[in-house]
């Protein structure tokens, strides 16, 4: 909360209250540990949700899905678990200076990572279970598949605009979505691109007066055979036509984010891309023991959530460090639930509430293997 006062290596100037919007297999949570991290190390308090990890996703966010305001906080600074965008509802929650953040990725990335993720969970996808190529399966005949009137179907066509709150279920047409991604652009102050992650992050550091030294990370949750992974002749046309209004929404904020390197200085940002990206090398061979690795190679507080249908990566830490070290490696490397389940314990001296089973990502004590 504001009411300590930072302490350590960290001098008065708080950072600004964030809304991060975090969208659906985007590298949101490489992201949200930068924000985790932050809020840890200033104090700040965070909006979580009163169950599990998320806000009653994908139900459209709602004020009542957040856990009261602990003892002596007198608002929160920083809400950033999965949710649906409802901004009117955040509103009512979050400081009114605050900063809209998300993420979006190319959706020829973004679907088979949706896809390969929560294939036995989404239900247009789980037909496809036992099937030997079941992506291509699926986008040969999506429709077969498809019931836009089941809730569960969300993440199943356009995942990205269902997140941000928009229908994303129907055919494309109309120029009602222009209106609907200038509204958007209205909303958020900053929209990642995980293709530009580096110079999207150089943006969000003056938008949030970081030092340098706060934008270190390790991409997180990333799958086994995946990340940018080479697609199967046709598909990727596939893709586009299948999540075509998360297609429109992907260019049209690429292209706000050139706009906005542009302002920046082209010149300016080649620098710091260079000392971010000699940063990024540093960490990497300060804190962790070789690549990322599998689950069967991680230890159990250190293992990201696994789905029966993809192995997710994670790290192990190079042994031995010195404990300031460690702790700061430690962080680098918590996948979501673990620090989320941290940082509501540290906030409420008490565990999170899991409550009800969630429609997906339940809890990392639930059904990891
Ligand atoms: N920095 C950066 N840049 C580009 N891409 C990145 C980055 N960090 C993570 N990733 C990839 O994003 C996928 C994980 O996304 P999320 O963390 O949003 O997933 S989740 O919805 O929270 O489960 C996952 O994609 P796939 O590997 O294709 O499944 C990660 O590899």
């Amino acid at each position: 909360s504001h009411t300590e006062p930072p302490r350590g290596e960290t001098s008065g100037r708080l950072p600004p209250n964030v809304v991060f919007v975090k969208t659906h297999k985007t590298g949101s949570s490489t992201l949200q540990n930068i924000l985790f991290r932050l809020g840890e190390r200033h104090h700040l308090t965070v909006a979580f949700p009163r169950y599990t990890y998320q806000f009653a996703y994908p139900q459209p966010f709602a004020a009542a899905f957040v856990e009261p305001l602990p003892p002596g906080a007198a608002r929160y600074n920083l809400l950033l678990s999965h949710l649906r965008l409802a901004a009117g509802e955040l509103r009512r929650v979050m400081p009114p200076d605050s900063l809209y953040l998300t993420i979006l990725r190319d959706p020829i990335h973004t679907f088979p990572s949706v896809f390969a993720y929560y294939r036995s969970t989404v239900p247009a996808f789980r037909a496809l279970a036992n099937h030997p190529q079941p992506l291509a399966a699926f986008l040969q005949a999506p429709e077969q598949y498809y019931d836009p009137a089941d809730a569960g179907n969300g993440l199943a066509r356009n995942p990205m605009a269902f997140d941000l709150g928009l229908e994303a279920g129907g055919e494309e047409g109309g120029s009602r979505w222009d209106w609907e991604l200038e509204r958007l652009n209205r909303t958020f102050q900053l929209v990642l691109i995980a293709e530009h992650f580096d110079e999207s992050l150089l943006l969000a550091r003056e938008l949030l007066g970081l030092r340098l030294e706060e934008l270190a990370y390790v991409r997180l949750n990333a799958r086994r055979g995946g990340g940018d992974e080479a697609l199967a002749p046709g598909l990727a046309w596939r893709i586009r036509a299948w999540n075509w209004l998360d297609v429109r929404l992907y260019r049209y904020f690429q292209a706000v984010l050139w706009r906005r390197v542009e302002l920046y200085g082209y010149t300016r940002m080649k620098g710091e891309l260079e000392a971010l990206r000699a940063l990024l090398r540093e960490t990497r061979e300060t804190c962790l023991a070789g690549e990322a690795a599998g689950p069967e190679e991680t230890a159990d507080e250190l293992r990201p959530w696994q789905p029966d249908t993809a192995a997710i990566l994670g790290y192990n830490l190079r042994p031995g460090l010195p404990p300031a070290q460690h702790a700061s490696c430690y962080r680098l490397v918590l996948p979501e639930l673990q620090y989320h389940a941290r940082l509501y314990y540290q906030q409420y001296g008490r565990e999170m509430c899991l409550g009800a089973p969630t429609l997906n990502k339940p809890g990392p004590f639930e059904s990891s293997s």
